[in-house]
């Protein structure tokens, strides 16, 4: 055979790392080797047999595809495997595993108590009438743990202060009680946790360490549905707690009977503490949020503006905080006051396009976008710049009449192509990308100002 083994099994990774996700090669694939090749067959070399196993029942067709497409003809493929009777898991609990797809590189990477958000406190949490009693619910919880409401569920629609809610318990239980162990994971890390830990034969420091927490606090538990081994391995985690006195915390976007595919024994374990419903607040709870960040921010703003604000995102905590930034960006760099008009065209931008020199726009661009002007010239292609030159193309484009070509010789001699394409991939971005839609707006009306102070 021409092919040395070494060789082919290049061959087949490139091939493969096309066909398959990256998590997927990089979990699966990457650390095997090619342990011996002749005319016949092809050995291959798994770090364990837990991964044999996976790519024996998963992967097989797929490489033997591979080798068929590089060689003109199919090769027996065996596998084998390094540290076999290490395996932390019998073959069945690996099957279990496999639901989990969405495994990051946490295989190698010891468990990570999360830190505290030091913004999600009780004093930063503003109180209306429709999230007083979670709110007063979430108090007991952290002066008392595990005595009235345990676990505590919170659920409620995205962006409302279940996490905000959640890590302030953490905070405020850590205050009195500093050498509790308050751990907050989402249900991912969890996840991927219990995977890094079966892998790494480390089963038993990841009980030790979830079931040794005085608080645990778990984010966005709906996404625990359907996953059968996660859901038996918190389960244990979950009786060991309560049966403790440790206290659990939950958040969900629904309650518990809401998840699908959540076992029963679960469901009914979620809900015998107290179900607490985290709602829209109403527009003076939303106001007094805007306030009270607006002072973190140290900005002044007529009440007027706050009012538009709040009047126009109404579902959403996470949306309005953002609109109040945007907001106090374009008044910060604008110069303009913070009218309700001025306000308004922000956060609802009707660009307009005043014809403006070549230069303005390129000087808004290195004022906004913080990039120099060589760097706009340059050839660089590191992320930021070749973004923000993109967009300064795709602004010169709105902006003047320039030709394409002419365009191009303002960055640098670029070439028209590269103009095209820039302003094309902006233009469809635009379409579904509503932070850069703020930013195109913000820069265009920078640019009509400095252009009407000009004329
Ligand atoms: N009552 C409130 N007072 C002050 N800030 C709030 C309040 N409610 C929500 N927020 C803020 O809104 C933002 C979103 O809140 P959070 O991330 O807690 O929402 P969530 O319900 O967990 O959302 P998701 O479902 O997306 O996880 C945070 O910055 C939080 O501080």
């Amino acid at each position: 055979m021409a092919i040395s083994a070494e060789q082919l099994w290049e061959q087949i990774l490139v091939r493969l790392k096309e066909k398959l996700s990256r998590p997927t090669f990089e979990t699966w694939i990457q650390n095997a080797t090619i342990e011996n090749l002749n005319s016949e067959s092809l050995t291959l070399l798994a770090p364990n047999v837990f991964v044999m196993n996976h790519l024996q029942k998963h992967y097989l067709d797929t490489i033997g595809d591979v080798i068929t497409e590089i060689l003109g003809k199919p090769l027996e493929i065996r596998l084998t495997s390094e540290h076999g009777e290490n395996l932390p898991f019998a073959a069945d609990r690996a099957d279990l595993l496999l639901e989990e797809n969405r495994f990051n590189n946490y295989a190698k990477s010891p468990l990570k108590p999360i830190q505290l958000n030091p913004k999600y406190t009780f004093y930063r949490f503003v109180v209306g009438p429709t999230n007083r009693m979670v709110h007063a619910a979430s108090l007991a919880v952290a002066e008392s743990p595990g005595r009235d409401f345990n676990p505590l569920f919170l659920c409620g629609g995205v962006g409302l202060g279940k996490t905000h809610l959640m890590q302030a318990i953490g905070h405020y239980h850590l205050e009195i009680n500093p050498d509790a162990r308050v751990f907050y994971v989402s249900t991912e890390q969890f996840t991927n946790d219990l995977i890094a830990a079966i892998r790494n034969d480390r089963i038993q420091s990841f009980r030790e360490h979830y079931r040794t927490a005085d608080i645990l606090l778990v984010d966005d538990i709906q996404f625990i549905e359907g996953k059968e081994y996660t859901q038996e391995e918190f389960f244990h985690t979950f009786n060991t707690l309560h049966e403790a006195g440790k206290q659990v915390v939950l958040a969900s976007d629904r309650p518990p009977h809401q998840i699908p595919k959540l076992q029963e024994r679960l469901s009914s374990r979620f809900s015998m503490g107290l179900i607490a419903d985290v709602q829209v607040p109403d527009l003076e709870t939303r106001m007094a949020i805007l306030q009270k960040k607006a002072e973190y921010e140290n900005v002044r703003l007529p009440k007027e503006a706050i009012e538009y604000i709040a009047s126009q995102y109404t579902s959403n905590i996470r949306e309005l905080e953002g609109a109040l930034i945007r907001a106090i960006a374009y008044i910060s760099i604008s110069g303009l006051s913070m009218t309700v008009e001025n306000v308004a065209a922000v956060l609802n931008p009707k660009v307009e396009q005043i014809t403006a020199s070549p230069d303005t726009i390129l000087d808004v661009a290195v004022e906004i976008l913080n990039v120099s002007l060589e760097d706009l010239k340059s050839n660089s292609r590191r992320r930021e710049i070749s973004r923000a030159r993109q967009i300064a193309m795709y602004l010169m484009r709105q902006h003047t009449d320039l030709s394409l070509p002419r365009i191009g010789d303002k960055f640098g001699g670029k070439d028209h192509t590269t103009v095209i394409y820039s302003c094309d991939k902006i233009s469809k971005q635009l379409r579904k990308d509503r932070a850069l839609n703020q930013t195109i707006s913000l820069l265009s009306d920078r640019i009509n100002f400095v252009t009407r102070q000009q004329n």
